[in-house]
């Protein structure tokens, strides 16, 4: 069993018929239509608009074996109590975070790559904590690469909005809410050391606090992507995420690139990464070849723009599996 769910390099025939090698991998997608982390609905359709962008056909093409594991059960918020204002449906996110945590668990131990589909970014409080709890169990430490136009780093006390896709990171990072944190009963999941945040910025006053309260490694601003370039920041996050762990799950938050590109999210921002300094990130992962797992969040259909951001999420995903131009 391999745990980066990685075998042997193979020759694929790409689409248009040009050869690539990439090391194949056997990856289990796994839905989470989760919106009740967000105050704008409908996120909750990103899993389907993913997939109807082609998304196992399309990792298939480069040569891996995909499998749909299907979605996580998700109730509607139609049907709950929002419960406390400061932290809305907290309570149903942490039930549906541990579904997820167990399903992506599962999937490593059964040697396959985790590709998690949000959903509001909560969720990453939950295929986080299955990949951490897995290389716990082997006595390993995770990093994290979360990319993103935010740093989702409230907590309850903090959060100027009570939306609880703004709090994961904190929650990750044993900060709190502690429903969200404890799963598998401990805290934190994962090393500030090895934490890295890429792309940030829109940061509450409050957050900026929380990240040096709890000494996240490595932020890099879209002004450090300006002025030091793509190649050079992914380079040094990558080593600090991938410095004494077993290597790095990646949180994707569509917001991250520019809404020229990306209308189709849930707290869309201006001045993010551009197409190709998007697909470059990705391809500089694919290289290092330390992926544990990887997800996609925050992808909104209802007001994408025929499905154009689900689309590009989709090329994203190929490019961080390794696509390969030539
Ligand atoms: N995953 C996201 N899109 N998060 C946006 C968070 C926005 C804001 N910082 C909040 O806490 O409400
Ligand atoms: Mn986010
Ligand atoms: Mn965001």
């Amino acid at each position: 069993m391999s745990g980066t769910g990685t075998n042997e390099t193979v020759v694929a025939t790409a689409p248009g018929g040009g050869l690539q090698s990439v090391p194949t991998r056997q990856i289990r997608v796994i839905g989470v239509p989760l919106d009740m982390g967000a105050s704008r609905r409908g996120v909750d359709m990103g899993p389907s608009a993913m997939r109807v962008a082609g998304l196992e056909a399309r990792l298939e093409a480069l040569g891996h074996r995909v499998t749909d594991g299907g979605n996580i059960k998700v109730e509607v918020p139609e049907t709950q109590a929002h419960g406390a204002e400061n932290a809305r449906y907290l309570k149903q996110i942490a039930e549906i975070c541990t579904r997820t945590a167990d399903a992506v668990l599962k999937t490593l131990e059964e040697g396959m790559t985790p590709l998690v589909l949000g959903g509001d970014h909560s969720i990453a409080a939950g295929s986080i904590s299955g990949v951490s709890e897995f290389y716990r169990r082997r006595n390993q430490n995770i990093g994290v690469v979360w990319i993103d136009a935010h740093s989702d780093i409230n907590t309850p006390e903090t959060s100027p909005s009570g939306n609880v896709h703004g709090m994961p990171l904190a929650a990750l990072l044993g900060l709190g809410p502690d429903l969200l944190g404890n799963i598998y009963g401990y805290a934190p999941k994962i090393l500030p050391e090895n934490t890295v945040l890429i792309g940030v910025r829109d940061i509450d006053a409050a957050e900026r606090a929380n990240i040096k309260r709890a000494g996240v490694g490595e932020v890099y601003t879209m002004r450090d992507i300006d002025e030091r370039g793509m190649r050079t920041v992914i380079e040094e996050a990558l080593r600090a995420a991938g410095r004494g762990t077993a290597g790095y799950h990646v949180s994707l938050d569509m917001d991250w690139i520019d809404p020229e590109d990306a209308p189709g999210v849930g707290t869309p921002v201006r001045g993010g990464a551009t197409y190709r300094e998007a697909h470059l990130a990705m391809e500089i992962i694919a290289d290092h070849g330390r992926l544990l797992s990887f997800e996609m969040v925050e992808v909104n259909p209802v007001i994408d723009e025929h499905n154009r951001t689900a689309d590009l999420a989709v090329e994203l995903a190929c490019s961080a599996f390794g696509k390969k131009i030539l």
